[in-house]
């Protein structure tokens, strides 16, 4: 087993990974504490076409009942996505000692890691990363030094394809709650392109004979206001629905549907929505015979810009139910309390609001 550890962050190498049995440091116990459901009847997550005339009214829908849904006809070429995945297999190929040239010396700095979340749970996962923040120019040069610039293009591309469409569904999710135009251009991040902020993260899930016992990420939400996931049609990811009429709580296996991205809501979507969208609770299960890859565009705001519910979307005489707060301070509860309590953490005391 080759195991290595930088700073604050535990990788593991999958991919050396000789064993007879899952050991004890990757076997989690806790993997069925809810039923696992198909994503059927009452618990078919919405797909949604993005060329929908009632696109507006679906996505706040989806919002509000589930905080994931998939979207086709997002207008994201086939040619680029078959390049991004391209690049995905080659990084992730790579031998380790080369991949941890560009080890993360912090769980949420760029570079080659495992993910931030897996630290705050005792086992490790079965999992590697690769997280871009700005450009992945200088990790590429480290990586490929005599072929680094196709990665990057492919992956610059790829940011700059889906920034648009990050802006379109948040558009669309306000306008379903009421928010005037106005108001997303004047009040919100959305007015200027300054103020949103994204981070690219790459994830490789390589199989395992033992795969439920071991597991890809644990529960988590994101924390930007909106991610996308592409997983080029490999299942994998699960959500937790609540407890609701059609049965207790319980992980729902995303479908696989071609074309599509699943979008789920993150935690300052919540903040900035006044609770009226949820985020969604989410984890990535393995396969037991095939590699798995995802990737995930978090949409968030520039470090400096206070996020705050909309006044509109505060009930009168009961006020906001978040105190005011910066992506970075987001991260930072959530990297010092344990990782599900930092919007608790931000909550107004019903006490000290303006009844
Ligand atoms: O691999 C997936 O399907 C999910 C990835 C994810 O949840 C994340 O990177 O935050
Ligand atoms: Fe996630």
């Amino acid at each position: 087993m080759s195991l290595h550890e930088t700073r604050k962050i535990r990788i593991h190498q999958p991919e050396n990974f000789q064993f007879d049995s899952i050991p004890d440091s990757h076997a989690w116990v806790d993997l069925h504490d809810h039923p696992t459901v198909e994503p059927v009847g009452p618990d078919t997550i919405p797909v949604i076409d993005l060329n929908d005339p009632k696109l507006v009214e679906k996505i706040g829908k989806a919002c509000e009942e589930w905080g994931v849904f998939l979207i086709s006809n997002h207008g994201i070429e086939p040619k680029l996505l078959n390049q991004f995945c391209s690049q995905m297999h080659r990084l992730f190929a790579l031998p380790a000692d080369v991949k941890l040239k560009v080890a993360k010396a912090d769980a949420l700095d760029a570079g080659y890691g495992g993910d931030p979340i897996s630290r705050f749970f005792p086992k490790y996962t079965w999992s590697e990363a690769f997280t871009i923040l700005d450009s992945p120019l200088e990790h590429a040069k480290k990586l490929w030094p005599d072929d680094y610039s196709s990665f990057c293009e492919v992956m610059e591309e790829y940011k700059k394809a889906m920034n648009p469409l990050g802006r379109r569904l948040m558009h669309a999710m306000l306008l379903s709650l009421g928010v005037s135009e106005e108001e997303i251009i004047n009040v919100t991040p959305m007015g200027d392109f300054g103020k949103i902020k994204t981070v690219l993260s790459l994830n490789s899930y390589p199989a395992c004979p033992d795969a439920d016992r071991v597991l890809g990420l644990p529960p988590h939400s994101d924390n930007g206001f909106i991610t996308f996931v592409y997983d080029n049609g490999v299942s994998g990811l699960q959500i937790l629905r609540r407890k609701d009429d059609n049965g207790p709580k319980r992980w729902v296996t995303v479908p696989v549907v071609p074309d599509t991205f699943v979008v789920n809501v993150g935690d300052l979507m919540q903040v900035l929505t006044n609770g009226r969208f949820h985020n969604m609770v989410h984890r990535a299960t393995i396969g037991k015979t095939y590699h798995r890859m995802s990737s995930a565009y978090f949409f968030a705001s520039e470090l400096d810009v206070k996020v705050s519910p909309l006044s509109k979307l505060t009930d009168p005489g009961v006020g906001p139910l978040y105190k005011t707060v910066t992506w970075p301070e987001l991260l930072q509860m959530k990297n010092s309390l344990s990782y599900d309590e930092a919007l608790e953490a931000i909550k107004i005391d019903s006490n000290l609001r303006g009844e």
